[in-house]
């Protein structure tokens, strides 16, 4: 039988949600990932370091018995968010980034920044003591395209950014676009995460047959030459580009809504959809380090020793998973995957 063994990965964009939910999703993570980055869009959002550490031990409290997993925290800015919180952050050693929500760009991100002009204290202190700041890339102005919002937010903002903190180390999330690939390849002090929607699938899917809202995801999914050129940055080989599923759990009432949510989850079987992306371009000798090495080089961590195995087994998506009310509908649910983690 055909195996592939690889160092235990880490995630690093990953969205937990809180309370019951946690309960329901956090296993899932377990089971292939040693660490992840926590999202802090949580209602209300992880603003200090109290808000971080409360969370955190939420989070430990969830963990099944006899099973481990490190939560690493970040916090949210906004608006109002002042330099000593950013040094106490650091001096937690359990925050590891700070996060940027452009304010109305996503879920849970009324809170998030206006103009990102008025952090730039901020970012003077995190640049100072070397915290990473992690980007929800993409403009709100609704008078921007939906599937230009990267493009135009790297243009507009990041560009500016880098200028002005040219050693603040910054990770792109979840990037869309051959423009950020492109940008990410030239620049300094910044790396990018994937998710497996974004290597899988083109817009076409949200609209195949029929609107498909367990597809719709932000930032939307993109045109083919743009899946094309995600790919390829992630079986490149070059240490800026690793994994982040943004697993982005929502019940599926309220992603089969009038107004549906955005968001896909994929943390049930996030390592076999990567292999799946890697697979597709005969990369599979690329995965380890995109998913394992180059996430904890960036953030200047220990990689893990520990491994896991895939097989290559068939095996069907389920439909649905147990989440809060009406169950979560995990990524390309009902469809055959070919690899299983052992
Ligand atoms: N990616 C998504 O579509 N949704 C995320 C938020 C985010 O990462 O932008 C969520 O929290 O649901
Ligand atoms: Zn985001
Ligand atoms: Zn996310």
């Amino acid at each position: 039988m055909e195996q592939l063994t690889l160092t235990r990965p880490d995630d690093w964009h990953l969205h937990l949600r809180d309370g019951e939910a946690l309960k329901a999703v956090l296993p899932h993570t377990v089971r292939q990932f040693a660490r992840g980055i926590i999202m802090p869009n949580l209602k209300p959002p992880v603003r200090s370091l109290p808000d971080a550490a409360a969370y955190r031990d939420r989070i430990l409290a969830a963990i099944p018995p006899g099973q481990t997993f490190e939560p690493l925290m970040t916090l949210y800015l906004t608006d109002n968010t002042r330099p000593e919180e950013i040094l106490k952050a650091k001096d937690s050693g359990f925050v590891k980034a700070v996060k940027y929500y452009p304010s109305g760009a996503t879920t849970n991100s009324e809170f998030g920044v206006t103009d990102i002009r008025k952090c730039d204290r901020i970012f003077e202190t995190m640049q100072q003591v070397d915290l990473p700041l992690l980007l929800h890339g993409e403009v709100t102005d609704p008078d921007v395209d939906i599937f230009d919002r990267e493009k135009v937010f790297i243009d507009r903002h990041l560009i500016p950014l880098k200028q002005r903190f040219p050693q603040l180390r910054v990770v792109l999330e979840h990037i869309t676009t051959s423009d950020a690939v492109e940008y990410v390849l030239n620049a300094d002090n910044i790396g990018a995460t994937l998710t497996p929607q974004h290597l899988l699938f083109n817009r076409n899917r949200i609209f195949q047959g029929g609107i498909n809202p367990h597809f719709y995801c932000l930032p939307i999914l993109k045109r083919e030459t743009h899946r094309q050129a995600l790919l390829k940055a992630a079986t490149s080989g070059n240490p800026k580009f690793f994994l982040g599923t943004d697993s982005a759990p929502h019940t599926r009432t309220s992603k089969e809504s009038a107004c549906g949510c955005a968001g896909c989850f994929s943390a049930l079987h996030a390592l076999e959809l990567y292999a799946e992306a890697f697979e597709s371009v005969n990369a599979l000798d690329k995965l380890e380090a995109f998913a394992s090495f180059y996430g904890p080089d960036f953030y200047q961590l220990p990689r893990n020793t520990e491994q896991i195995t895939l097989t290559k087994t068939t095996w069907r998506i389920p439909d649905r998973v147990p989440f809060t009310e009406s169950g979560l509908v995990p990524l390309r649910a009902g469809q055959e995957m070919t690899w299983k983690m052992a």
